[in-house]
């Protein structure tokens, strides 16, 4: 089993050593093509060398591959064919890096084929791919190209944008490439007609190509410089400076710009007001052939041939030379405007963009507001409705403890704590409310009053405690004895009094007697101590002639008095001879 796995990652790490050699020798393939691909008989040969090895390809390889084959294209003329290339390399999805060169090449396809519009949304595209580039370099080299394409879109703004973006990544950038962005800012500004910047940035651009080995853009620079001065009206110093730089493109060989230059020259000589030097250098610029390239110089030269015959008095030729400039003006104008137009599309487009993003984010800021608002409102409401709940709780429980309160101290004062029956004051308010009833119904009203016999001796013999307790023990056997409508009320210590309505002598001695043998049999061994509990009685009744229940109660307390003396536990009934 080991061994299945130490063979599996050997074949695994084989394979991948192996793969990863393949793709590193792939790469490598690409890398010199791409080296080769201005050479055109190079890179046919090594194309056609690649095609056999092309099913080894990854996809971002068949992409590079792609992208490689429409340059040659592009580079050999072949623009619509070129376009074809980057289209199928942009269907396999490659990576972002890959994909801002496929861009560019479209752009510059596009622009080649004077199809602006396109060019300038490629470009749009392409900006917006480029600000997430990690690699540094790559990110610095395509703001070039890009300040590039715009250049030859004539949208200098960009182009001033772009350059100085570059600009920023100066350390990433090669001499070379930082050469290009200082002469493209340079550029940038003469066209957008700041003739001071202009003025600075050329020397700058200059001097830092000539030091750095590429006297080209240096010359480039110097006609720049030159240009700003012939637009100032200094033709001697303007004429000294395209010298300079005409020197340095013939020895380059380099045609277009000395074309160019020869056509700023007339200018600059018809400004000196040389007409001979300047004719000859016009007359030149009007003898190359009518091709695209030419066009812009063709009309320097024209307008100046034209203005040269008027000063000389030739005003047929200078009509004739002016109809050509015209003519080359317009197209050339066409041409600007359709760069223009495109520019403006593409920049609208790009705002409409922008506006769009704007307002999406701000309905989301709206939706997020709305949210958190609604939320802040439930929020709000349950903290309400929580809020009442604890007030009703809150509430309900006072209302509650009040009430017991109140009954607790209802029941304070009512009633005696120890022995739960009325206390003396609430008893004998209820028996005169009940007595007075009952004289008023001519009936008769009892009282029985008793006292327990010897209660002190309980006291001190068993203590405090048991005291309490035989006399709760007294209350609920009476209570027993005690009918609906009595009123058994604790008179003081260990007195008592039960006020019976509408009952004559008779029945209340009978009770008297029965709560009597009640206390007496009251049994005491479960107490802990074996003692005889009794209480002493007196009964009175009602007569016609009481006008209170006072009398009633002084007559039972005498009939009590009177069985206390004659030996107490027993019950005495209130008789005018006792007195
Ligand atoms: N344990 C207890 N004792 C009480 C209470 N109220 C009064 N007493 C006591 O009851 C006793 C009453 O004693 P006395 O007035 O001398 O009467 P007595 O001992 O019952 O004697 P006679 O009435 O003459 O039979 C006193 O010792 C009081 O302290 C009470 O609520 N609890």
């Amino acid at each position: 089993m080991a061994f299945k796995i130490l063979l599996v990652s050997v074949l695994t790490y084989f394979v991948g050593t192996v793969e990863a050699y393949d793709s590193e020798k792939l790469d490598g393939i690409l890398d010199n093509l791409e080296e080769a691909i201005i050479d055109s008989d190079r890179a046919s040969l090594l194309i056609s060398d690649i095609d056999n090895s092309k099913s080894k390809f990854s996809v971002e390889q068949k992409a590079r591959f792609l992208l490689l084959q429409g340059t040659r294209e592009l580079i050999n003329g072949n623009y619509k064919k070129s376009l074809i290339y980057f289209e199928n390399a942009e269907s396999l999805h490659p990576s972002n890096s890959l994909q801002v060169s496929i861009f560019l090449q479209q752009a510059t396809a596009y622009v080649s084929l004077l199809e602006y519009q396109k060019a300038l949304d490629v470009m749009s595209l392409n900006s917006l791919l480029v600000d997430n580039l990690k690699n540094m370099e790559q990110k610095g080299k395509v703001y070039i190209r890009l300040a590039g394409l715009y250049l030859s879109l004539q949208a200098y703004e960009e182009v001033k944008k772009y350059s100085l973006k570059a600009s920023r990544f100066k350390e990433k950038l090669s001499l070379k490439n930082q050469c290009h962005s200082k002469l493209y800012f340079a550029v940038s500004k003469l066209k957008l007609n700041k003739l001071d910047g202009a003025t600075s940035a050329f020397k700058d651009s200059s001097e830092f190509c000539k030091v750095n080995g590429f006297p080209l853009v240096g010359a480039m620079s110097m006609k720049g410089l030159g240009m700003v001065e012939l637009e100032r009206g200094n033709y001697l110093k303007a004429l000294e400076l395209f010298v300079g730089s005409l020197n340095n493109y013939q020895i380059f060989q380099y045609q277009l710009e000395i074309n160019h230059i020869h056509a700023l020259l007339a200018e600059t000589y018809l400004g000196l007001k040389q007409p001979l030097k300047a004719k000859e250098y016009a007359s030149f610029v009007i003898s190359l052939p009518n091709e695209t390239k030419n066009l812009e110089f063709k009309e320097i030269a024209m307008k100046v041939m034209s203005e040269l015959s008027y000063q000389a008095g030739d005003y047929k030729q200078a009509y004739d030379y002016f109809v050509l400039h015209q003519d080359l003006s317009n197209t050339l104008l066409d041409d600007t405007k359709a760069k223009a137009n495109a520019y403006q599309m593409a920049k609208f487009e790009n705002g409409e963009k922008t506006r769009e993003i704007h307002l999406l984010n701000k309905d989301r800021e709206l939706y997020t507001a709305k949210a958190e608002l609604t939320e802040l409102q439930r929020n709000n409401e349950r903290m309400m409705f929580l809020l009442i709940c604890g007030s009703f709780i809150v509430l309900t429980l006072f209302a509650i403890n009040m009430t017991l309160q109140k009954r607790k101290y209802k029941n304070l004062a009512q009633f005696d704590v120890l022995t739960g029956i009325y206390n003396r004051g609430t008893g004998q308010d209820k028996a005169e409310n009940r007595y007075v009833k009952d004289s008023i119904s001519g009936v008769n009203f009892s009282v029985i009053l008793f006292d327990l016999d010897h209660f002190k001796n309980i006291n001190d013999s068993y203590g405090h405690a048991m005291g309490d307790w035989v006399l709760k023990k007294v209350c609920e056997v009476v209570s027993i004895e005690c009918r609906s409508g009595d009123i058994f009320t604790r008179f003081g210590g260990e007195e008592f009094a039960l006020f019976m309505s509408n009952t004559d002598n008779d029945t209340a001695k009978k009770v008297a007697e029965k709560c009597r043998a009640q206390i007496l049999a009251i049994e005491t061994r479960y107490s802990g101590h074996e003692f005889t509990i009794s209480a002493s009685f007196g009964v009175a009744t009602s007569t016609v002639k009481d006008l209170s229940l006072d009398p009633i109660i002084q007559r039972a307390d005498v009939a009590m008095y009177q069985s206390k003396e004659h030996g107490r536990d027993r019950v005495s009934v209130y008789s005018s001879e006792v007195t």
